[in-house]
């Protein structure tokens, strides 16, 4: 199958090097503006660096469109030209409708993804919503696609803000209550190394248990915290200092943020 990345930054790398890795029977054509950024993968077999995004288009059958939103007018501009058919988009652009992308472009076969950065290990999770015209051989083809990333979820599109907030930009937040669990460990004398280790695997031991016994996150909290003890002492500091709060807050900022990207590219358009 002949696959198109145009834009090869952050996800379109992550995609590229995932294909590269888990499905070596794809063919790649790839582009991105600053050709430097195509220079780690001139060489290799199974991709081949384009020209223009105009020729990704030409070639490849599904395309994949990672590129900035604030680039997207430029980057329609280039590929108008394409008679595209058939051929499937998938666009990772955060606040680009997939209605604005068809009515852009003349074509009904526009798929919308939010992948995240643990893609880079294949452990990413993807919020997926299909065109109605992508058949569910295609959508299913996509979605194999997409294992190379990790795992996806369907939504519908008026919740992309709520994915991109959560799932999206979500890694980041992740990591700087990492970050700070490690300073906090340095702080009080543990080494960087083993702070880190205890906290990874807080985390993921954590995150594990969850997943496998399904319970609610507020019974295990509960069995952890035992009457005049340490957990009870923290629990009750993270309450005053409004911590729910503060994480309700950031996330709701985040899809605030991502719906008023959207806004303003449909206006721009
Ligand atoms: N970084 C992340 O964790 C996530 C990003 N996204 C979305 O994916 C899109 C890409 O994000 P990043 O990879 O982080 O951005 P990036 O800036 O790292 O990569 C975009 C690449 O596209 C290239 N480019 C721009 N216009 C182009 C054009 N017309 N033709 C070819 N190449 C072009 C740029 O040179 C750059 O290398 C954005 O819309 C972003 O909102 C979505 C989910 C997660
Ligand atoms: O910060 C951003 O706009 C993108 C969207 C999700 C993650 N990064």
């Amino acid at each position: 199958m002949k696959i198109g990345v145009i834009g090869v930054g952050n996800i379109g790398s992550i995609l590229v090097e995932r294909f590269l890795e888990t499905k070596p029977e794809l063919k790649l054509y790839i582009f991105n503006r600053s050709p430097q950024k195509m220079e780690p993968y001139k060489e290799l077999d199974g991709i081949v660096c384009c020209g223009n995004a105009a020729e990704v288009c030409e070639k490849a059958e599904i395309i994949f469109f990672a590129v900035k939103p604030q680039d997207v007018s430029a980057l329609f501009e280039q590929v108008r030209v394409v008679e595209f058919n058939e051929k499937i988009i998938v666009s990772t652009m955060t606040g680009i409708s997939i209605k604005v992308i068809m009515e852009e472009l003349g074509t009904d076969r526009v798929v919308r993804i939010m992948p995240n950065i643990p893609g880079m290990i294949g452990k990413g999770v993807t919020g997926i919503c299909f065109s109605p015209a992508i058949s569910k051989e295609k959508r299913d083809l996509v979605i194999e696609l997409l294992e190379a990333i990790g795992s996806t979820v369907e939504v519908n599109e008026k919740d992309f803000a709520a994915v991109t907030a959560l799932s999206g930009s979500g890694p980041a937040f992740v990591f700087v209550i990492v970050e700070a669990l490690i300073d906090i460990g340095l702080k009080m004398g543990l080494s960087y190394d083993k702070a880190r280790e205890l906290i990874l695997h807080t985390i993921s031991g954590s995150v594990e248990l969850l997943k496998e016994k399904g319970n609610h996150p507020g019974e295990f909290r509960h069995l952890v915290t035992s009457p005049s003890g340490t957990t009870i002492e923290g629990i009750y500091s993270l309450e005053r200092e409004g911590l729910r709060g503060t994480i309700m807050k950031t996330i709701l900022d985040t899809y605030n943020r991502a719906r008023k990207i959207n806004e303003d590219i449909e206006k721009s358009l």
